[in-house]
C-alpha cells in the first residue's frame, strides 16, 4: 500500500486541553463517517488513552446508535480482571453515554488467544462484508515509552505481519503478556488515526517518532494511516523542534 499519510501534531497546555481537542475532532470524524456511510468506525486503545477519552467523550455531541467500536489491541484477560481495557470502557464510558453494550466489539476471553485472535476477525468481517481489509473511519492510539503502539512492540516479528487483520501475541514486554492486536496493514488503511500523549515521560520517545528517522523505524512511527493527528501537551512536546 503506497498511498501517501499526512500527520499533524496539535501541542495544548495540559492533559485537560489535550482530552478536549482529541475529543472535538473525534465528534467531528463521527460526523462526517456517519453522513458519509450511516456508521462510525471506531477502534480504541488502552493505557492512558482510555482515560483520556472516558473524560472527554460524554461531553460530545454525537448519534452514539451509529457508532461501532471495536478494539486496535485488547489484553486476553477476563473482563472482570483489571487489565481489561473493556472493562474500563465498559464501567467508566458506557455507564456515562448512550452506547450499548453490544455496540463494543469484544473479544471471547474464554478462547485461547490464538482462538481469541482468530474470533475477533471474525467479528470484524461479518461488519465489514466483502472487504479485504476493513477500513475504519478513526483508529484511537497510544504510544507507549518504547514507541510501541496497540500491542506492536519494537523489533517484534509481528511488526512485518501483513496476512490477518488481528494477530495474538504472548510476549508483550508490557503486562499482561497475551493480548490481541490489530496488524500495520489495517492500521494504514484507516482514514484517520490519532495519538494521545501527555507527560514529560513521553518526551524523549516522541521526539524520535515525530523527528528521528530511525531503521528499523519505531511502531509508532509506522503508523500511516491517510491522516495521522497527535494530540500532545507541552511536557511531552518539550524535545520537539519542528511543531510547537
Ligand atoms: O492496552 C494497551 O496497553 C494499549 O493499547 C497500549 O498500546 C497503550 O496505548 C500504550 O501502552 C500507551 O499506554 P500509556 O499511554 O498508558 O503509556
Amino acid at each position: 500500500m503506497t498511498s501517501q499519510s499526512h500527520t499533524t501534531v496539535v501541542v495544548k497546555e495540559d492533559e485537560a486541553n489535550v482530552i478536549n481537542s482529541l475529543s472535538k475532532f473525534i465528534e467531528e470524524c463521527a460526523e462526517k463517517a456517519v453522513k458519509d456511510h450511516g456508521k462510525f468506525y471506531l477502534g480504541v486503545s488502552g493505557g492512558s488513552l482510555a482515560k483520556f477519552l472516558t473524560k472527554g467523550l460524554p461531553s460530545i455531541s454525537t448519534d452514539w446508535s451509529k457508532w461501532l467500536i471495536f478494539f486496535c489491541d485488547e489484553r486476553h484477560v477476563d473482563f472482570k480482571n483489571e487489565d481489561s481495557t473493556y472493562k474500563l470502557y465498559k464501567e467508566s464510558l458506557l455507564t456515562k453515554v448512550d452506547l450499548k453494550d453490544e455496540q463494543i466489539i469484544k473479544i471471547n476471553p474464554e478462547l485461547s488467544v490464538d482462538e481469541a485472535a482468530t474470533e475477533y476477525v471474525q467479528q470484524m468481517k461479518a461488519i465489514f462484508t466483502e472487504c479485504d481489509w476493513p477500513t475504519f473511519d478513526l483508529l484511537l492510539l497510544g504510544m507507549g515509552p518504547d514507541g510501541h503502539t496497540c500491542s506492536l512492540f519494537p523489533n517484534h516479528p509481528l511488526l512485518s505481519e501483513d496476512s490477518v487483520w488481528v494477530a495474538p501475541i504472548k510476549d508483550s514486554p508490557k503486562p499482561p503478556p497475551c493480548r490481541i492486536t490489530m496488524t500495520f496493514p489495517v492500521i494504514n488503511r484507516a482514514q484517520h488515526s490519532a495519538f494521545a500523549a501527555c507527560g514529560e515521560g513521553k518526551a524523549e520517545m516522541l521526539k524520535r517518532v515525530l523527528e528521528g528517522d530511525e531503521q528499523p523505524p519505531l511502531p509508532a512511527a509506522m503508523v500511516k494511516s491517510a491522516t495521522v493527528h497527535w494530540f500532545v501537551d507541552k511536557s511531552a512536546a518539550n524535545l520537539l523542534t519542528k511543531f510547537s
